[in-house]
């Protein structure tokens, strides 16, 4: 029996001799392969035809590939994480075979075949002959070319692992590749380059699909989100759009072609599907064939009535998503998952993430996933003197203490009965007053200052905070009985330059600002390059800024430069022309919200200090 390596010694020698090459010797995809690159009149003992792009065709081939090579590149990075310091190039090449963007580590990027895999150029497999990208892209398959495989024996110092990635409409989007001149046939790369081309595919079809009713469905729950979630669209008809691998893969035996009727893949109306869209509610579906699936919904499909007007027989587990805020990111839906599963059980919430990465927001979402009818109760722990901390909170008796109002206070814990009580910045709580919070999160009791009587209270309790509560608790600033206690769920948040739903927030935002306002996709992508270190709140604030830069035109690129050029929004408002129109804007505001400044500047994505600045009194 002939090892792999003798075998394809004396297929390579068939080659170069123009025999006819014996199939039992390689892999079948690369014998094809060979056949073609030889039909095509390719000499292996010859040279690639070694195209590449002008810097300008390549820019326009990037724009016109824009979504896809956005996804490409952040998965690039993630990949890049992953295989740092073992010698890797990876690169991702558009369905035409040009190399849009590498990657690379180590030696390998001043290596032969290193300075060859370029942005700019093309690696079709009629030009180069076999290798990874090229044929992969052929073939519509994953696989591993190994040295000598490839077609010119000029190539063999090198091993290619490549992926392709699928439009949501199955046509061909681009390959992912990874180089290296290791001589392992490591098939573990592969996996990982499957994995990555999946996470690029998934994320296109929800934005291909956006404007449609997409389900992202598994039949197990913590697996919703993983690259093994089954994607499937419907349109405001109920009828099949577009559906990816796994989702076929799930359900195999059914028919899953563009325009199949949602009842003939599942085992209920589309109107009852519906129903749950707009109440928060996840619900199971059982398709056709026995098998039962968790769903959640993305898109934007169907008008509210239609929503409404939908009955509901689906198997109900809790929540989703409130209207307000973007969730399109699978680390943030990861933790939405959690809250819907927690929540009707009511157990402490703690929220971390850095500041300004929606921690509020998200409380706000939990208030109203848990369907209580009681008030949401914002207490600010960072902000309240120590002194005061339990009477604020657990409310006082008349006459209590000097300066307490005559007719004592209920306090925020009572206000919140019924409702969420959210403790925000819980990382600045001193520790006194964490002990009194442990306390009442043992009993539910709440004592007035100055009182004897009790009252028992019914609150959700969510806390939040951006410290770094471990590191807190090693350093005896916070307790780590109160940290497991309010910890019981934790939701931790990615920072806005983690967030692959990057675009999407953007024009929400926009939107929000100003629904005229309009901006164009590379200035977008130019948003999307920066660190962002106060996170959604320094976009919002950026977004503002840009607001006051256009007046028809929509946002571009020429006003990134005006923006990242200044210093702050102060000095962006000193500058010509626009302190007339920011003052117009806060003093419009402050008349429609009653002179509300916090407001204001909430909305408007400003400190309240500018607020006050620009106030006419
Ligand atoms: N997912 C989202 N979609 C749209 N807007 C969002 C989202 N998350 C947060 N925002 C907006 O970003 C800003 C900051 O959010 P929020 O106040 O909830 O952050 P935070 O983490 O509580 O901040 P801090 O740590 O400073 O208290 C707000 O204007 C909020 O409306």
């Amino acid at each position: 029996m002939l090892s792999r390596t003798e075998r394809l010694k004396r297929a390579r020698i068939t080659l170069q001799h123009g025999g006819v090459i014996d199939p039992h010797l390689i892999a079948p995809h690369i014998s094809d392969s060979w056949n073609r690159c030889l039909e095509r009149g390719l000499d292996p003992m010859g040279t690639a035809h070694n195209a590449q792009l002008s810097a300008r065709e390549l820019r326009q081939q990037r724009d016109e590939d824009e979504l896809v090579h956005r996804f490409a590149a952040s998965q690039m990075q993630a990949l890049y994480q992953q295989i740092a310091g073992s010698n890797f190039m990876i690169a991702f090449g558009n369905a035409r075979g040009t190399v849009l963007e590498t990657v690379s580590d180590g030696e390998f990027r001043s290596s032969k075949p290193g300075k060859a895999i370029l942005p700019g150029s093309v690696w079709l497999e009629e030009l180069r002959g076999t290798n990874a990208m090229g044929t992969a892209a052929m073939i519509r398959q994953p696989l591993i070319v190994h040295g000598e495989e490839h077609f010119f024996h000029a190539h063999s110092d090198v091993s290619c692992f490549a992926a392709p990635v699928f439009h949501s409409d199955g046509e061909l989007a681009g390959v992912l590749d990874a180089s290296s001149d290791c001589r392992a046939r490591n098939t573990h790369t592969l996996v990982l380059m499957q994995m990555a081309a999946t996470h690029i595919e998934n994320s296109l079809f929800l934005r291909q699909q956006s404007d449609h009713l997409v389900l992202l469905f598994h039949s197990r729950f913590e697996l919703l989100n993983s690259v093994s979630g089954g994607l499937i669209s419907f349109d405001s008809e109920g009828r099949l759009r577009a559906i990816n691998q796994r989702g076929r893969s799930m359900l195999s035996g059914l028919s899953v072609r563009p325009g199949t009727a949602f009842e003939a893949v599942f085992d209920t109306s589309f109107a009852n599907a519906l129903g749950h869209l707009g109440d928060g509610i996840v619900p199971t579906l059982r398709d056709l064939l026995g098998s039962q699936y968790v769903v959640q919904f993305s898109g934007r499909p169907v008008s509210e009535g239609r929503v409404r007007a939908a009955s509901s027989t689906i198997v109900a587990s809790p929540v989703v998503s409130v209207a307000g805020f973007v969730a399109e990111d699978p680390a943030l839906q990861t933790e939405l998952v959690k809250v819907q599963r927690a929540v009707r059980r009511k157990p402490p919430f703690l929220i971390l993430g850095e500041s300004g990465t929606g921690k509020e927001i998200i409380a706000r979402h939990i208030h109203a996933a848990s369907g209580r009818s009681g008030a949401f109760v914002p207490v600010n722990c960072g902000a309240l003197p120590e002194q005061l901390f339990e009477a604020e909170l657990f409310g006082y008796a008349a006459g209590a203490f000097t300066g307490a109002r005559k007719d004592g206070s209920m306090g925020l814990a009572r206000a919140a009965d019924g409702g969420t009580l959210f403790l925000d910045e819980i990382g600045d709580l001193p520790l006194p007053n964490q002990v009194a919070l442990l306390r009442f999160l043992d009993q539910f009791e709440v004592r007035a200052v100055g009182s004897a009587t009790t009252h028992k209270v019914d609150v959700q309790v969510v806390g939040a905070t951006n410290v770094d509560l471990l590191s807190a608790i090693a350093e005896k600033r916070f307790r780590s009985d109160l940290f497991y206690r309010l910890g019981v769920v934790q939701l931790n948040l990615p920072p806005l330059r983690e967030r692959r739903d990057f675009a999407a927030l953007t024009r929400f935002m926009l939107g929000e600002l100003d629904a005229a306002l309009d901006i164009t996709d590379r200035a977008v992508e130019s948003l999307a390059q920066h660190e962002w270190p106060g996170n959604l709140r320094e976009l919002r604030s950026a977004l503002f800024q840009l607001s006051l830069l256009v007046t028809e035109e929509p946002i571009d690129i020429v006003h990134m430069d005006q923006l990242f050029g200044s210093q702050n929004a102060s000095a962006l408002i000193e500058s010509a022309g626009l302190k007339g129109l920011i003052i117009r804007q806060i003093n419009e505001l402050l008349r429609t919200n009653g002179n509300n400044v916090s407001e204001t500047a909430k909305a408007l994505g400003i400190s309240r200090n500018t607020v006050y600045k620009y106030m006419r009194h």
